[in-house]
């Protein structure tokens, strides 16, 4: 039974949800980073929201981990590459506290506009301050929307209700979709120039950091007031401070910070600036959604191999998964297959469907031929990492779909490219689920790729097969299965045979002394 940590705070219907499929789970909330290492190789899932800090360290404890589900959307909290490189699949759930995240925008964005927290604490300390706080309407005024995803989106669709205009920058926003969502897209220093209210939508990246800088601040509106409620690091918070005591900033709402949890700023204290402590999806309908969701997503893929809101690899539905399963166990025996006969001479590999196999989602399927491929190099390679590990060697990866119909039902074909020019090998399944070669460097055979085999290439002669048993049968290794394919009569020869245990150097040295053998290499198969 797979067993899952929840190592955040969630919503109790998460373990609930794991139980009920067959899950097994352990709440352990508020460890440490030792703590957490202590304890992480004992599970094949990981369920967190933003306080787990799941690094490379972390993850180099993580020896069973198969998968990570973020009960939320910003996976900023999560080492995605070293994760990618270890095969660990990274989820997220990107939609269930979209709307409350949106509407802490809205809500700040009142606050900001009716100085709400300040007007509060000072009626609550007696002083009855009725003439110290005159506010803005936020009607007729333009709202600078940076980021319109998802919850950019539902900000604006809110900001019209309340009758404001909404001028978007996303360099992703198609017009199409600007008029759709009833905003104006604009470039950023229009943006900044035309906004009254300023709120940020977008994750932190190279391109999102800081993009409220100094320099920016300087370009906006005076008297704007500005929000985020994505991600701390948006915003140069000094010199948003700055900006908030010279007075050109009439306010500033933080959702987040730069450094999380935020018990210090020098933001703390100053007018106009309002806070909350990472809130946005804080709300009993957002935390179901994402705790529902996430173990739903753990439980499919640590039980049915489907694969939904992954960062670091193709989607694989759970109808989608039963299908492919013997596709990939094929694919992943042909990748081997080439790996071990060609290895560090590949430099280019194809992957080819036909038949029923043309009707499916290759990207698991070219995933798992690169898995059986890269497994030459380490044994840790899985379908997760082995695109970025063939990446980082260079490996130039193509798919291939073909509509033709075939000598086969289905087919999947797997070229590579070497100095010594192009090899394939091909092969079917058998009822829909046995995995079969069928071809091996342009030779007919029908083998099982399974357990311990030898491949020896040969001049075919009379009498070759009689003395290779002899040889094998004198040094006790029992022949299991036995393939024979050839060019033409007298040509060249190919034999697969599947032995019992494993082939010594002494007798793959016997083997090749043999006349006419030109290669013998013991092969490994899952
Ligand atoms: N405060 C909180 O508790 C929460 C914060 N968030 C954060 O909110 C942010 C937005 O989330 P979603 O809308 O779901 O993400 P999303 O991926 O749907 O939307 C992000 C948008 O930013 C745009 N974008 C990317 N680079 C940009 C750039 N250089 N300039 C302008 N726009 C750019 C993208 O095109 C996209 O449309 C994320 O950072 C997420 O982590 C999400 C949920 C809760
Ligand atoms: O889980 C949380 O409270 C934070 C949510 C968040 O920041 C996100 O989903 O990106």
């Amino acid at each position: 039974m797979p067993k899952v940590l929840i190592s955040d705070k969630m919503d109790p219907r998460a373990a609930a949800i794991f139980r009920e499929r067959g899950v097994e789970v352990d709440e352990i909330t508020g460890k440490t980073p030792d703590e957490l290492k202590a304890i992480i190789g004992q599970y094949d899932g990981l369920a967190i929201r933003s306080s787990t800090k799941v690094t490379k360290d972390i993850l180099d404890h993580a020896t069973n981990l198969k998968v990570i589900g973020r009960a939320g959307i910003g996976v900023d909290n999560v080492d995605i590459p070293a994760a990618s490189s270890k095969g660990v699949i990274v989820m997220n759930t990107p939609f269930g506290n979209s709307i409350t995240t949106a509407e802490h925008a809205i809500a700040l964005m009142f606050a900001l506009a009716r100085q709400l927290p300040e007007a509060n604490a000072q009626t609550q300390q007696g002083l009855w301050p009725k003439n110290g706080f005159m506010g803005v309407e936020v009607t007729g005024k333009t709202l600078g929307l940076i980021g319109a995803g998802n919850i950019g989106s539902i900000v604006a669709s809110r900001a019209l209700g309340l009758k404001m205009k909404v001028v978007a920058f996303d360099p992703f926003l198609t017009p199409e979709r600007a008029v759709e969502m009833g905003v104006e897209k604009a470039d950023l220093d229009t943006l900044l120039a035309k906004a009254d209210f300023i709120t940020l939508h977008t994750p932190l990246t190279d391109q999102t950091r800081n993009i409220l800088s100094k320099e920016n601040l300087a370009k906006t509106k005076k008297g704007v007031r500005i929000i985020n409620c994505a991600r701390g690091g948006l915003i140069d918070e000094a010199a948003l401070k700055e900006a908030l005591d010279s007075g050109h900033v009439a306010g500033a709402a933080l959702d987040v910070f730069v450094t999380e949890p935020a018990k210090e700023s020098p933001l703390f204290g100053t007018p106009n600036f309002i806070c909350t402590p990472h809130l946005g999806a804080s709300t009993d309908e957002a935390q179901v959604n994402v705790a529902l969701q996430v173990a739903e997503q753990l439980s499919d893929y640590l039980l049915d191999g489907g694969i939904t809101n992954a960062l670091n690899v193709p989607s694989l539905s759970a109808e989608e998964a039963p299908k492919l399963k013997p596709y990939m166990a094929l694919a992943e025996e042909l990748g081997s297959l080439v790996g071990q006969l060609e290895g560090d001479r590949i430099q280019s590999v194809s992957v080819e469907v036909e038949g029923h196999a043309a009707e499916l989602n290759q990207k698991p399927i070219t995933a798992a031929v690169l898995a059986g491929l890269m497994r030459v190099y380490s044994d840790t390679v899985n379908m997760v990492n082995a695109p970025f590990l063939a990446k980082e060697r260079g490996l130039d990866v193509r798919e291939v779909r073909h509509d033709r119909e075939g000598d086969y039902q289905t087919l999947v074909r797997v070229t590579v490219k070497t100095e010594g020019g192009d090899k394939s090998v091909a092969g079917t399944l058998f009822g829909n689920a046995q995995a079969r070669l069928v071809e091996l460097f342009g030779i007919k055979v029908e083998a099982d790729l399974a357990g311990h085999m030898l491949y020896i290439v040969n001049q075919d002669a009379p009498g070759f097969i009689g003395r290779l048993g002899s040889t094998l049968g004198e040094a006790n290794v029992n022949i299991g299965t036995f393939h024979l394919g050839r060019r033409n009569q007298g040509g060249e020869a190919v034999l697969l045979l599947s032995v019992d245990g494993v082939v010594n150097e002494t007798v793959l040295n016997d083997i090749c002394k043999l006349a006419g053998v030109k290669t013998v290499k013991l092969l490994r198969f899952a």
